[in-house]
Order: C-alpha cells, then sequence, then structure tokens
C-alpha cells in the first residue's frame, strides 16, 4: 500500500473502497434502508423521553393546573412515555436483527467470493502468501467488514441523528441556553483532533505488532517439530516474548489514549451541564425559562455527549475495518497468472498420452532459469523416469505439465496440442499427480480417496483399491474405510499418506500418471506392493516416475537424467550404464549404499542373536 493510499485508508474516505463495499451490500439495500428507517424512529423515540418529562413538570406540576387536570397530563405523559420506552426497544431489536442478518450475509457473500478466488491462483500466488496470511484475510478481516456493515455504520447514523436532533431541540427550546451549554464546544473539537491523530498512530502500530506476532505464531506452531528437535524453545519462547512484549505495549498505548480522551469528554459534558444549572437556574428564578426547560437541557446535554464519547470505538472500528477492506479486496483483485486461453477447449478426443516438450526454458523467479531449452518425447503409454541430484529439475517439469506454472519459451504438447490452448479442467483431470507428501483432509478414507468425484460410489473406491492389492493396507486402519483422517482423526505415517494418495489419483483414471517421489517414504515391502500395483496401473497409461532411488525405475521404457536444469542422459536402463556416465556413477553409489545397508542389517541380526 502506497503512502497516499494510506493516508486515505487511514481517514476512511477512499471513496473506491467505499463503492466497493456498498456494492457487495447493495442485494440488501431494502433491509439496510428498512435498518435505516428503523434507527431514525428510534432516535426520534428516545430523544422524546426528556421532552415528555420537560412537559409533565411544566404543563402539569405548576400550581395553576387544577389536581385532575395534573392526574390526567400526568396519565397522558406517562403512557407515553412507557410507548416510547417500549417502541425504542422494540425498535432497536428489529434493527439489529436485520442488520446481523445483512452483516452476515455480506460477509458470507465476501468470504465466498474470496475462497473462490484463492481457488483460481495459481502456484506462484501460494508461493509468495503464507498459509496464515490467506487464513487472516478469509476470516479475521471479513469480521471486521461484519462488524462495519452490522454495526458501525447504523450506529454512527443514529449518533449523528442524535446530535442534529438534540442541536434543533435545544435550539427551539432556549437559543440563549443553547448557545451557552455549547460554548464547549470549541474545546471539543480541538480534543477530537487530537485524539485522531493519536489514535489513528497507535492504531497502526498495533496493527504492525499484531501482524509480526501473528506470522511469529504460524511459523512457530507449524515449525514445532523441528523447534523441540532441536531444543530451540526457550529462544523461541525469548522472540515470542518480546514480540508478546511489544504487542502488550502497543495495545496499552491505544489504552491510554481513550483513558485520557474519554475522561475528558466527561468533563467537558460536566462543565456544559453546570452552565446550564447556572445560567438556567438564574433564568428560572427570573421567570426567563420554566423549570421544565431547564430540566430537558440537563438530560440532553448527558444524551449529546454520549455519541461523542462512543466515537472513540467508533472511530477504531472503521479504521479497522477499512484496513481489512483494503487488503480484503487487493487480494480479490489480484488476477490469477494462469488461466484459460480465450479459445482454449477441450481435449477433442480421449487423451493417448503423447508428451513433447519443444525447447523448453522456464523460471520461478525472473532470470533464475530453472529449466534450459528442455526437448523430450514421450510416447502414449510409455513410462518414463527422470532422475539426477537434488534440484536438477525434475519436479518442475513435472508441475509443467499440468500447468501449475507456466512456461517462458517453447512449447509443450498433449497429444499434438498445445498445453496453453487446453482448458485447465480438462487438463488436470487427464493428469494425475502422486506426490512425494501428499495432504490428506479431514475426513474419512473414503473421502479421502474420491475427493468429491461424485461418479465413484464407495463400492467402486472399494473395488479398485483391491483391484490393486491395497485392500489389506485400508482394513489394517483403525475402522476400516471409515477410518477418520487428517485433522481430527488418525495421523498416518508418511508412507500410509501415500498410498492413500496413491488411491486417490486413480480413482480419477488419469490418461497420464505422475508420480514425483511417491515411493520414497515407504518401506521395502510396502514398495514391493506399490511396485506390483504401479505395474498394472502404467500398463497401457504413460508414466512419469521421479525417483532418487534407482531401483524403483530400472524397468521404465525410457530414463532421462537431468543436472541442473538440462537434460544430460537418455536411454532404458543398460543403455544408461554402457555411457558410463551421470546415471551409471549415481547407480554405482546407490548400490554400495544398499551393499552397506545389507552388511549392517546382518550385524545387527548377528548382535540379536
Ligand atoms: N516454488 C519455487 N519457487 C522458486 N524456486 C523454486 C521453486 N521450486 C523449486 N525451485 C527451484 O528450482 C530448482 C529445481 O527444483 P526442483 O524441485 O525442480 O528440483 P528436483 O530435481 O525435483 O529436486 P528434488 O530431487 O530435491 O526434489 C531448484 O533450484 C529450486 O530451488
Amino acid at each position: 500500500m502506497n503512502i497516499h493510499k494510506e493516508k486515505q485508508v487511514a481517514n476512511g474516505l477512499d471513496r473506491e473502497l467505499l463503492s466497493k463495499l456498498l456494492a457487495f451490500a447493495k442485494p440488501y439495500w431494502k433491509k439496510i434502508v428498512v435498518a435505516f428507517v428503523l434507527a431514525g424512529l428510534f432516535v426520534a423515540a428516545t430523544l422524546v423521553q426528556p421532552y415528555l418529562i420537560k412537559v409533565a413538570i411544566d404543563d402539569y406540576l405548576t400550581v395553576e393546573s387544577s389536581l385532575q387536570e395534573s392526574f390526567q397530563g400526568f396519565v397522558i405523559v406517562g403512557v407515553l412515555f412507557l410507548i416510547s420506552v417500549i417502541g425504542a426497544a422494540v425498535l432497536t431489536y428489529y434493527q439489529d436483527r436485520l442488520l446481523q442478518f445483512t452483516g452476515q450475509s455480506v460477509i458470507f457473500d465476501i468470504r465466498e467470493k474470496l475462497f473462490r478466488h484463492l481457488s483460481k491462483m495459481h502456484m506462484q500466488f501460494f508461493d509468495r502468501n503464507p498459509v496464515g496470511r490467506l487464513v487472516t484475510r478469509v476470516t479475521h478481516d471479513t469480521e471486521a467488514l461484519n462488524q462495519l456493515y452490522s454495526q458501525v455504520i447504523v450506529n454512527l447514523v443514529k449518533e449523528v441523528l442524535i446530535l442534529v436532533g438534540i442541536f434543533i431541540i435545544l435550539i427551539n427550546m432556549s437559543v440563549t441556553l443553547t448557545l451557552i451549554s455549547f460554548t464547549v464546544i470549541p474545546f471539543l473539537i480541538i480534543l477530537v483532533y487530537f485524539y485522531k491523530s493519536l489514535v489513528r498512530r497507535a492504531h497502526r502500530y498495533t496493527r504492525l505488532v499484531l501482524s509480526r506476532l501473528n506470522s511469529n505464531l504460524a511459523e512457530n506452531l507449524s515449525g514445532m517439530r523441528i523447534i523441540q528437535f532441536f531444543t530451540r524453545e526457550r529462544r523461541q519462547i525469548r522472540q515470542f516474548d518480546h514480540l508478546n512484549n511489544e504487542h502488550y505495549r502497543a495495545g496499552m498505548r491505544g489504552t491510554v489514549v481513550n483513558s485520557i480522551f474519554n475522561p475528558a469528554i466527561g468533563f467537558l459534558g460536566n462543565i456544559a451541564l453546570a452552565l446550564i444549572i447556572w445560567y438556567g437556574g438564574i433564568a428560572v428564578i427570573d421567570s426567563a425559562l420554566t423549570f421544565g426547560v431547564v430540566y430537558a437541557f440537563t438530560h440532553y446535554i448527558r444524551q449529546f455527549f454520549q455519541p461523542i464519547m462512543a466515537l472513540a470505538d467508533r472511530y477504531n472500528q472503521i479504521q479497522t475495518a477499512m484496513a481489512s477492506a483494503e487488503r480484503i479486496f487487493e487480494l480479490m483483485e489480484e488476477e490469477p497468472v494462469i488461466k484459460d486461453h480465450p479459445k482454449a477447449r477441450n481435449f477433442p478426443r480421449a487423451v493417448q498420452g503423447d508428451i513433447q516438450f519443444k525447447s523448453v526454458s522456464f523460471a520461478y523467479v525472473e532470470g533464475e532459469t530453472v529449466l534450459k531449452n528442455i526437448s523430450f518425447h514421450i510416447r502414449p503409454g510409455e513410462t518414463v523416469a527422470f532422475v539426477g541430484a537434488t534440484g536438477a529439475g525434475k519436479s518442475s517439469i513435472i508441475n509443467l505439465i499440468n500447468r501449475f506454472y507456466d512456461i517462458q519459451a517453447g512449447a509443450i504438447e498433449i497429444d499434438g496440442m498445445d498445453i496453453k490452448k487446453v482448458k485447465i479442467a480438462d487438463l488436470r483431470t487427464k493428469v494425475g499427480i502422486i506426490q512425494q507428501d501428499p495432504f490428506i483432509f479431514t475426513g474419512d478414507v473414503i473421502y479421502n480417496i474420491r475427493l468429491h468425484n461424485d461418479h465413484l460410489s464407495d463400492e467402486d473406491v472399494k473395488e479398485l483399491t483391491r483391484s490393486i492389492g491395497l485392500e489389506e493396507f485400508v482394513l489394517s486402519l483403525p475402522n476400516g474405510y471409515n477410518t477418520r483422517l487428517g485433522e481430527q482423526g488418525v495421523i498416518l505415517s508418511s508412507g500410509q499418506r501415500q498410498l492413500i494418495s496413491f488411491l486417490r489419483a486413480l480413482a480419477f483414471d488419469p490418461d497420464i500418471l505422475i508420480l514425483d517421489e511417491a515411493t520414497s517414504n515407504i518401506d521395502t515391502e510396502t514398495e514391493e506392493l506399490v511396485q506390483k500395483a504401479l505395474y498394472r496401473i502404467s500398463e497401457g497409461r504413460t508414466t512419469i516416475i521421479v525417483a532418487h532411488r534407482l531401483s524403483t525405475i530400472k524397468h521404465a521404457d525410457n530414463i532421462i537424467v537431468m543436472d541442473r536444469g538440462e537434460i544430460r542422459e537418455t536411454g532404458d536402463h543398460y543403455d544408461l550404464l554402457k555411457q558410463r556416465g551421470i546415471y551409471h556413477r549415481l547407480y554405482q553409489i546407490q548400490n554400495k549404499e544398499s551393499i552397506m545397508e545389507k552388511r549392517m542389517s546382518g550385524i545387527g541380526k548377528g548382535m540379536k542373536v
């Protein structure tokens, strides 16, 4: 946010922002209008009360009126007073209900729009925006807007109406007494002016410290395992304490400003009261004013100062809401970089799985090329493996096939069609990916495999699991297919998570299957199981495997060896060994490692015996 914008938001005057906020409230405008009418009636019902007491005192408590007249008058005034009190309560209730409904509905719409928008965003956006920040936008920031719609605006209108209403009533009752009691107004204006700038600064500082505290907390909680692993708890606690302390002090700064402002306003109000009693008292003695007028004045002046004291809260709420609105709209207006080409279409025929990379170059960050001039051709039904050192660019290639990222040069074609001309949704249903560390959602096993794929019945999921020999694994879980996984459920081991993701990818019956280090966390026994399943699944289906363990890709039709973003060797296992290049070296290293492992386990067993 630039400084100018920041200033506008701080002043709550950003017209563009206001018009966007109004646009969200537009579908509910009828309810809002009714709520404002009710608020106006509430103000009238409240303001009439002191006036009724004035009438009772001046017209029926005077010596001139007879006992019967007085009695009748008191009854009428009493009934009217009661009606106004009950009316005010009923009006507040309905107005509150209407606005709560409107606020909640608007926030529901904003939240939904925000989530839809986030679902369309490209991977680079998620690389840049930590999850904690996005969660804050969808929950905390929208809640701040809820307050704006359901409380702040209507209360502000009510308070302005009360101030204007009281001023009109007072002027009508006595111009002189009004002017005398309003001599405190210039002091009030000065006070409000200073308060505004102090509270703005305090508020901005609190927001800054809070976001620092939040990101520190989010990072520490997600990295708790590492913190405990390296016994860094004390240092992390100290760091958190420091930020917490800063937040406390920032909060106190705001509280101190408010605690000076509110009594100061109260003090000015009391001065105004004293002036009324002083001047009004003399005027009553001189019969220039009635006692009822002076009495009503004291009431109205007290009512007059209440909204001004509430100004502190109102101002804070508007500041928070405007800052939140700014952040929400900023997010909503960020265009997804990866979207359908205007002429994008679905694949015209069933996908055969022919993949071609034609001189592809790619960088995540401008200027830092990760893949350089990559070309290869995978024919339908082939199993192709990518190997290479860490950071060679294997996963990046995979990320490009289903357009998680777009390339900067060259072309990627599936069945002869440039993937940029294919509808993203169609492309992604044709390409199934099994990742190294798959995500498990809160829900049972069936839900996690099916993932809203309504074409699959429970029985279909079971049949699929059985067909690739993984049913035994599912049934070994505490509740079989109904075992709850994810946050509140069983925490699966990494290997078990991979098996679930394996089933998930297959449930979508993709034409192209990609395994990105998908067997790295699986033990040798389970790997055999997976290898068998894989063999069955990859038959007649283009399969791409990224693996560090060369034993898993030995049988691939073609192996592509990558090094620092470039293809260095290609061929099958035996060709590559003959070439005596990078692959041969990797193979030898891994062979030595596995011989060592076998020896070590032999020693281990020997020792046990
Ligand atoms: N989201 C990202 N943003 C920026 N740079 C990235 C991103 N993902 C990977 N990189 C960089 O791209 C390069 C290639 O990474 P990639 O993940 O493709 O390698 P890899 O061969 O799959 O490695 P590994 O075997 O460790 O998974 C690395 O230098 C890495 O730092």
